[in-house]
This record gives structure tokens, C-alpha cells and sequence, in this order.
């Protein structure tokens, strides 16, 4: 099935970060081919806070591995900041926040931090400074010296976003960090991230299974569906930028949640017309 994208979204502007058109990508494995992704089109424009949302299995996640050159696109175009993903790679022009710290064990907070600073051959002092002030942006300071086994889930996360900051790439890749930890902390960890995102201006792509997470963190909220995986619906959010967590109670909150809701059920075969 193709999807063309009436919104917007589907145009090119000078300020596209992210550009796919016609993406499609389709693992071949033993039992036959995986169609992932079927011809995506969309636009993410710089400073967005885009949402991906659908069920398991719908490409959330190798959209954003094919935006890290982690996997290639078998048609389409995909585009970050003009380049390939290749080169987007090689100038690191992406962090990568994982479902699970992915913290190496057996090094400190700040030598996790420092670790793709060291590989791209800052100078300690350079490392020091950076490390420091991502430690600040993501409230940690003091933890530095601390193993992540000695962090709760909710701090060795922060950790791994702090190293995906590190680097200072306008672009940051988030694949559902909050998803293992419960809801209070998740909460916490939402309004964080919003002021962190406020305060740094990074372009994000945040991969979620949860409705008022998708609404109360983005801009624009991409709702995905199974069978082959793509996009149904891309909704543009009207909420004020300034955003305590009690907005999840307006009317306005409410209406962009029954959206995507009404996006997400559209996009499943047990309701018959998308089979
Ligand atoms: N390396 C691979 N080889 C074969 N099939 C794969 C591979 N990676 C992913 N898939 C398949 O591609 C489809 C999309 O997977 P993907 O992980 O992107 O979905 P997702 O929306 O992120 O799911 P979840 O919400 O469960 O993380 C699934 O059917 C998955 O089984």
C-alpha cells in the first residue's frame, strides 16, 4: 500500500533535518521477506520534537536505526541534513539514546561520558568541560565518579542521554529511553527532557508506545501502522511550548490523544478496512 502525505509535512523545506521519500525497507530472511517500511514520506524540520508511534513491529525502531546508517533503505531516498546517512554518520551528526542505558559497567559516569569523546580525540580538558556541562543539562552532577550499577534506571538513563549530548550533535535519536521505568520517574524524566530540549534547541526523534508521552513531548507526532510498516497520520501539535504535566488534563491534550488514538486504531487489521 502507498501512503502520500497531504500534510505539510511531506514538503521539503530549507530547514529539513530529516528527509525521507518513498523509504521502504525490507529485511529478506529465511522465512521469507520483512516488508519494514513502505514508502515513508516525511520532513522533519530543525528544533522539532517529532514522536513515532505504533504498534510493536510497526518500523519505529529501524526508522531510526536507518536514520544512523544502522540499516540501509532498500528504495527511497533518505536524507539528514542534505547527506546520506553514511555521511551523517562519519560527521557525527546524530547521538543515539538506547531503550537501555548502555552504559559500559565498568567504567564511571564521566568515562562513559567521555568514552566517543575520547574516540573522536578531544583533549582531556575539552572532554572535562563537555562532560560537565552535559552532567548539568541532565541534573547529575556530583554522580560523576559514580558505576552505573550505583545510578537507578532513571539516572543511568540520564546518563546515556548526557553522553548522547556530548558530542554536541544537533540531531539526537531516542528509542523509547523511558519505556522500563515506572510511571513517576517517567513523568520526571518527560518534563526534564522538555526543558533540556528547550534549552538546547536539538532537533528529536523519540520512538514511544505511549499516547500521553507522544503528546505531551512533541511537536509532531508520527502515528505508524503494521503490515507493512508505515505512516498513517502525521499530527502537528497546537500546545503551548511551556508545558507543566498537569497539561495532560486540558481539552486541548485530550483532543490530540483521541487523534492519535483514532491514527493508531485506523492502522490496525482487526478493524477491518486496513487488512
Ligand atoms: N534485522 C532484522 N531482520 C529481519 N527482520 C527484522 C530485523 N529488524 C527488524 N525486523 C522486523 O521488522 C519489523 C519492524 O521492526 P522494528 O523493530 O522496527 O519495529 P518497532 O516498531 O520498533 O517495534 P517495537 O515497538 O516492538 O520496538 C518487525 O516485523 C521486525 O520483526
Amino acid at each position: 500500500m502507498t501512503t502520500e502525505l497531504s500534510n505539510p509535512a511531506g514538503t521539503t523545506t530549507q530547514d529539513a533535518v530529516i528527509s525521507a521519500r518513498h523509504l521502504g525497507l525490507t529485511f529478506k530472511t529465511n522465512d521469507g521477506d520483512v516488508v519494514a517500511l513502505s514508502d515513508v514520506n516525511l520532513t522533519i524540520n530543525k528544533g522539532e520534537f517529532v514522536s513515532f508511534i505504533g504498534p510493536s513491529g510497526c518500523g519505529k525502531t529501524t526508522f531510526l536505526r536507518t536514520i544512523a546508517d544502522l540499516e540501509q533503505p532498500t528504495s527511497g531516498t533518505l536524507t539528514i541534513n542534505g547527506m546520506t546517512p553514511e555521511q551523517a554518520r562519519q560527521s557525527r551528526a546524530y547521538g543515539y539514546v538506547f531503550q537501555a542505558p548502555a552504559l559500559y559497567p565498568w567504567r564511571t559516569i564521566e568515562k562513559n561520558i567521555a568514552l566517543p569523546l575520547e574516540i573522536m580525540g578531544h583533549s582531556k580538558s575539552e572532554q572535562d568541560a563537555r562532560i560537565k556541562r552535559t552532567m548539568d543539562l541532565v541534573n547529575l552532577s556530583g554522580f560523576e565518579k559514580k558505576y552505573p550499577w550505583q545510578l537507578s534506571g532513571g539516572m543511568q538513563q540520564r546518563a546515556s542521554i548526557a553522553r548522547a549530548l556530548s558530542f554536541d550533535a544537533d540531531l539526537l535519536l531516542m528509542d523509547e529511553p523511558f519505556g522500563a521505568l515506572d510511571e513517576i520517574v517517567r513523568d520526571h524524566l518527560n518534563s526534564e527532557l522538555l526543558k533540556l530540549w528547550a534549552a538546547t534547541q536539538k532537533t528529536i526523534c523519540f520512538v514511544t508506545h505511549s499516547i500521553p508521552e507522544a503528546v505531551y513531548l512533541s511537536t509532531k507526532i508520527v502515528v505508524m501502522s503494521p503490515r507493512p510498516g508505515r505512516v498513517t497520520d502525521v499530527i502537528e501539535s497546537n500546545l503551548p511550548s511551556e508545558r507543566p504535566l498537569d497539561i495532560r488534563e486540558t481539552p486541548e491534550f485530550l483532543e490530540i490523544a483521541a487523534r492519535v488514538r483514532d491514527g493508531l486504531r485506523a492502522g490496525h487489521s482487526y478493524d477491518g478496512d486496513h487488512v
